[in-house]
């Protein structure tokens, strides 16, 4: 998968040159590509951004580079064949709530674009003009107020990239985590199995497995249920058996 970010703070997003990111870019798994969108400017004072039409306070980021610099980005997409057109995420407090469900779904395309805005947001014209050659989605982190789209980017590029084939090492992994049935994940633990008179839950030593995953099951309802009972009218029950009704 490639992922094009445009933001006019690209050092930003050096933490994706890290970790399992980092390595699935080394191995070619992911491609990330970060513009600076001032290099697409015309005046010397590499203006990105203008008072807002209507009055208010702040600026509006002007709508000229962003075109400039997505069109170039359209003209080397793999996503721009006939019937395909790459998705361009635009980070902002105003979108869908990013979750894992969407993670997994832009997880499947070939080419993401990230629009990082600033100030008071990208001109609106931008978004409706980009249409053509993007599916553009309009995305937030989650319901709080960010000075710009550049952390959200960072989330989301985790999250979608790691659910590539081949970047977490034990897909396996990826199965029982949070979210990803619905649910909180298990508490975990490792040695000493005796660390500060508190002790790892006994059935975790017995190695039976069907009474550990029994375990663990429990406590993810019982954790979903006390922190995010929200989640919990959201399941699919039918598959639960009488005591996982109950907890
Ligand atoms: C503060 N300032 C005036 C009010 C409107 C937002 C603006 C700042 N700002 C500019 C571009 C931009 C993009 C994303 C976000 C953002 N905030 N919270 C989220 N979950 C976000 C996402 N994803 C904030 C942004």
């Amino acid at each position: 998968m490639r992922f094009d970010v445009v933001s006019i703070f690209p050092e930003y997003l050096a933490p994706l040159d890290l970790s399992l990111i980092g390595k699935a870019r080394t191995d070619g798994l992911l491609e990330l590509n970060v513009h600076d969108l001032r290099t697409y400017t015309k005046d010397r004072h590499r203006t990105v951004d203008d008072t807002p039409y209507g009055g208010g306070a702040g600026m509006v980021m002007k709508p000229e580079p962003w075109a400039q610099a997505l069109t170039e980005i359209a003209e080397t997409s793999p996503a721009s064949v006939p019937e395909r057109k790459p998705t361009l995420i635009v980070p902002s407090p105003a979108g869908e709530v990013f979750t894992q469900k969407l993670a997994y779904e832009l997880s499947e395309e070939v080419h993401l674009v990230f629009a990082c805005g600033r100030y008071e947001g990208i001109d609106e014209r931008v978004l409706e003009w980009a249409g053509e050659q993007f599916t553009v989605r309009a995305v937030s982190l989650g319901d709080y107020v960010l000075n710009g789209g550049e952390v959200a980017v960072l989330a989301m590029v985790e999250a979608i990239g790691r659910l590539v084939p081949g970047v977490v090492g034990n897909p396996e992994s990826l199965i029982e985590e949070s979210h990803s049935d619905g649910l909180l994940e298990y508490p975990v633990y490792t040695k000493p199995s005796s660390w500060r008179e508190r002790e790892v839950p006994e059935v975790l030593l017995s190695g039976n497995h069907g009474k550990i995953a029994k375990f663990r099951r429990e406590h993810q309802l019982r954790r979903t249920a006390t922190r995010r009972p929200d989640l919990i009218d959201a399941l699919d029950v039918s598959s639960f058996s009488k005591t996982e009704r109950n907890i």
